[in-house]
């Protein structure tokens, strides 16, 4: 039987799926899994597409084990179970692709180089992602490896919401708004296709809350601006990055605080965000668990920030149609939903609360001028339908 195998680096988690292609069209997922906690207690889950166990392992004392650690043991696991399976491509989820990629490409060395060039501007992702991409060629040098941009979904963005207020010359050398989380957006305009077709050529705010967090303005199936920008720093308040802060900061922290480039970006990108503002954790299901002020303080401000760029994104949209809650925070945390939305109410949203405590698919009201879904997101098997396409032509 043909099958793909989709990877997906978070900068928190490595998500893995295996599709078999049955009717040569369609992906059938046949197994996936992730390791998750990366950083703090990683543990692993494999089930079958019906949620059946294949393996577990906690890592108790596991804080220090890296990416590449994991991958390793990710890999070790799956050439001992992919038996029977002919794997015709794997295709990875790999965050920045630059001015140049709008649609994913073939894996090959030129490619490896430019990538790699991209490597500081998201320096929690793209390591990892050209690291997996790098130990299959290895192992497998036979299989075709796809790379799948999460910068490509927004590449065609109008040309106001790409650019920075910085000299001219710094925007043709590549210094602007890119976007990303591409994979889970294009995902969910693929799905809500399906569902809601009037939604889907709509205006609608996706909300990609995990432990990177953005949004995304989406009109007739396209976005149109978002809240993450030359890297993944920028936008929302995320589980250990700052999002939007004042650039004056950086300044100062440099040249006042005397702190090294390499101390701010560790500040921003790690030690900032939920983690910083609680003290706590950058997992969310901790601090809702937690009764440290800190914590709630911490996660009133996510909310806070999340609705903000929301309202901003309505302006860039002129209206709003539909909100679209998703990735682990959006998909689980009926509480955020709810603050968000309440902040929100202005825009004509209405929310039933107990449809949102249920997480049920739809969760505003029948009367609400804006429609609220909440859509699972599955970047795995967007990365799936990319492969297809690549190597075997359309995919369903
Ligand atoms: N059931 C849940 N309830 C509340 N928060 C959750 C739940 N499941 C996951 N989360 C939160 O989602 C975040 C991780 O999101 P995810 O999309 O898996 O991350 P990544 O960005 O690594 O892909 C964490 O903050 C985690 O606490
Ligand atoms: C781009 C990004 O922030 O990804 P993740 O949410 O997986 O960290
Ligand atoms: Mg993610």
């Amino acid at each position: 039987m043909k099958a793909v195998v989709s990877i997906n680096s978070g900068s928190s988690s490595i998500k893995f799926a295996l599709f078999t292609l049955e009717d040569g069209r369609s992906p059938t997922l046949s197994a996936g899994g992730k390791i998750e906690r990366i950083g703090i207690a990683p543990r692993i889950a494999i089930r079958t597409a019906d949620g059946g166990v294949i393996h577990d392992h906690d890592w108790v004392d596991g804080a220090a084990l890296s990416h590449a650690e994991l991958l390793d043991y990710l890999i070790a696991w799956a050439t001992t179970h992919l038996e029977g399976r002919e794997v015709i491509g794997i295709g990875h989820r790999v965050v920045h692709g630059g001015m140049e990629f709008a649609a994913p490409r073939l894996v090959d060395r030129a490619l490896l180089d430019k990538l790699d060039a991209l490597c500081a501007l998201a320096p929690l992702h793209q390591p990892h992602n050209l690291a997996a991409i790098r130990a299959i060629a290895i192992l497998r040098p036979d299989i075709p490896q796809v790379a799948c941009f999460d910068t490509a979904f927004h590449h065609d963005k109008p040309e106001i919401a790409s650019r920075l207020a910085l000299p001219r010359a710094l925007h043709d050398q590549g210094i602007r708004r890119y976007g990303f989380h591409g994979l889970s957006y294009e995902y969910i305009v693929h799905r809500l296709t399906h569902i809601d077709p009037p939604l889907a050529r709509g205006r609608v705010i996706a909300a990609h809350l995990g432990n990177g967090a953005s949004l995304c303005a989406i009109r007739d199936g396209r976005s149109i601006d978002t809240t993450m920008g030359f890297t993944a720093l920028d936008g929302l308040m995320m589980g250990t990055r700052c999002g939007a802060i004042d650039p004056g900061v950086v300044l100062h922290l440099q040249t006042h605080m005397g702190m090294s480039a390499q101390a701010v970006e560790d500040m921003l990108y790690r030690q900032s965000g939920l983690l910083g503002v609680s003290g706590v954790s950058s997992d969310m299901r901790t601090l809702s668990d937690s009764t440290d002020p800190h914590a709630e303080e911490a996660i009133s401000l996510f909310a806070w920030r999340a609705a903000k760029e929301a309202g901003a994104l309505a302006a860039s949209l002129g209206g709003l149609d539909g909100i679209v809650f998703t990735a682990g925070i959006g998909e689980h945390h009926a509480d955020i939903r709810s603050r968000i939305c309440r902040q929100l109410a202005w825009l004509g949203i209405e929310l039933d609360e107990s449809a949102n405590s249920a997480n049920q698919p739809v969760i505003s009201t029948p009367g609400s001028q804006v429609t609220v879904r909440v859509i699972p997101t599955d970047e795995e098997r967007m990365i799936a339908l990319h492969i297809m396409n690549l190597l075997l032509g359309d995919a369903a």
